[in-house]
């Protein structure tokens, strides 16, 4: 297998938001969980993308797991690698963009890497190096209230340069307006300067074909599903793939039954459970006792659920709006809860699953990365799309058989997010 494309995404709903359009845009996808065991047979694909879990970890492991990605993946024939960050730049002063990109830049040999979480089909775009998040900047939008990190910045080359040790510029949409020539000679007059990373601007997808096309010609490149339309389309003009991707054969029914956990707190998701509650049993968790008596709510929940389950598809939720995260933060310490409730839920996962689930949702991306890491999926062939940046995926590998799930982005989904995506799982 020599593949054309090779990514490394930061989280595991991120991995398959950015597989879902590389798959619509002609590539076979295949994404693995982490890198994966030699022995595990994968499909003939163009893309391959590596789903760490690597958004909130200490920098210097982000550095070492994706590096590490990196090598796995040139040893595969990437001749590109596109490192997928969240595309409302979720990071923190500490990391990982600026490390993480740095890092993969030196291993590929230096150049200036473009970077860009621009993905305007999510309503994600960047202009004069500022984020938007549909009408808001970035530091005014729901992402001001994320549980892990907070984003209170929405000015990009600022934001990556305070987690960076190179320096950060701009390619500004006039360069890019000017098509793909004027933002390779942006980018090495920029190099030129000693600019390590090159926010770019991008506001339409024709902005992201611009940004593909010169990506393709460099080692590295940073950014979110937009930049991956950007480069597969790149690649299917250039003839190097043919387009043949349709993501149907992942959907083949698995039957089992169906259940939906939730450690999202993200606006989006918080309306996704409330319109849920009128059509499905929803057990809202008690965040405060899963943090003083764990295994007793743990167990509590999975019985709740069990009584359930084999009349239709239950929810298991500890998603709550920020007033509730702060208090609880405030008491237990931010990484200390979310940790204790992503282990909490990832225990409940993997015991619905022992009892029978073969059809599941997850909410968040940190939540479904410690997930499905407790249900040791090695990886996924992508499915049809279930909302922007969301598709079905089926196990590959799987040791407790056939499995549907979807790993959806807090923030990604309509109202009926829930209902749609088990519509589409059989
Ligand atoms: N009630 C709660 N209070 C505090 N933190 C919570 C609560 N519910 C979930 N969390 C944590 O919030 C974080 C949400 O992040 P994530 O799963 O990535 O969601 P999103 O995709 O919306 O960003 C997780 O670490 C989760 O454990
Ligand atoms: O790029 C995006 O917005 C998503 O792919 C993504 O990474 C979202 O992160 P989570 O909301 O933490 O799932």
């Amino acid at each position: 297998m020599a593949i054309s494309l090779g990514s490394i995404a930061d989280d595991y709903t991120g991995a398959s938001d950015l597989a879902n359009t590389l798959t619509k845009n002609g590539l076979r996808t295949v994404q693995t969980v982490g890198i994966p065991d030699p022995s595990l047979a994968l499909p003939d694909v163009d893309a391959v993308v590596v789903s760490l879990k690597i958004r909130s970890v200490p920098a210097s492991e982000a550095v070492n797991a994706a590096t590490e990605a990196e090598r796995w993946l040139r040893q595969q024939g990437a001749g590109h690698v596109l490192y997928k960050i969240c595309s409302t730049f979720d990071s923190t002063d500490a990391g990982n963009i600026g490390p993480v990109t740095e890092a993969l830049s030196e291993a590929a040999g230096g150049g200036g890497v473009l970077v860009t979480p621009a993905f305007p089909e999510t309503g994600r775009t960047v202009y004069l190096g500022h984020l938007f998040v549909g009408g808001q900047p970035l530091n005014e939008s729901p992402l001001k209230d994320h549980p892990l990190n907070p984003m209170h910045d929405a000015n990009l080359v600022r934001i990556l340069a305070r987690q960076s040790r190179g320096a950060v510029g701009l390619i500004d949409l006039a360069a890019i307006a000017a098509g793909p020539a004027a933002v390779k000679v942006k980018l090495d007059a920029l190099s030129t300067t000693g600019v390590t990373m090159a926010i770019a601007d991008a506001i339409f997808e024709r902005d992201l074909e611009t940004l593909g096309e010169i990506a393709l010609e460099t080692p590295v490149s940073t950014g979110a599903s937009g930049l991956g339309l950007g480069l597969a389309r790149a690649l299917v003009r250039s003839g190097r793939i043919s387009a043949s991707a349709t993501g149907e054969d992942a959907i083949r029914p698995v039957g089992g039954l169906s259940a939906i956990i939730s450690g999202s707190c993200s606006k989006a998701t918080l309306r996704q459970l409330d319109v849920a509650e009128r059509l499905m049993p929803v057990l809202r968790l008690d965040p405060e006792r899963l943090l003083a008596a764990g295994p007793d709510e743990i167990a509590a929940a999975i019985s709740w659920a069990g009584d359930r389950i084999s009349a239709g598809p239950v929810v298991v939720a500890a998603s709550a709006a920020p007033g509730t995260v702060s208090r609880l933060q405030s008491q237990y310490g931010r990484e200390a809860s979310g940790h204790a409730i992503e282990t909490a839920t990832s225990i409940i996962a993997a015991e619905l699953v022992e009892r029978g689930v073969r059809r599941l949702v997850v909410a968040g991306g940190e939540t479904s990365g410690a997930a499905v890491d407790r249900l040791a999926i090695p990886a996924f062939l992508i499915g049809p799309e279930i909302a922007p940046g969301v598709p079905v995926l089926r196990t590959v590998g799987n040791t407790q058989g056939d499995m549907l799930l979807a790993l959806k982005s807090g923030n990604f989904g309509g109202e009926d997010f829930f209902t749609a995506a088990l519509a589409m799982m059989r």
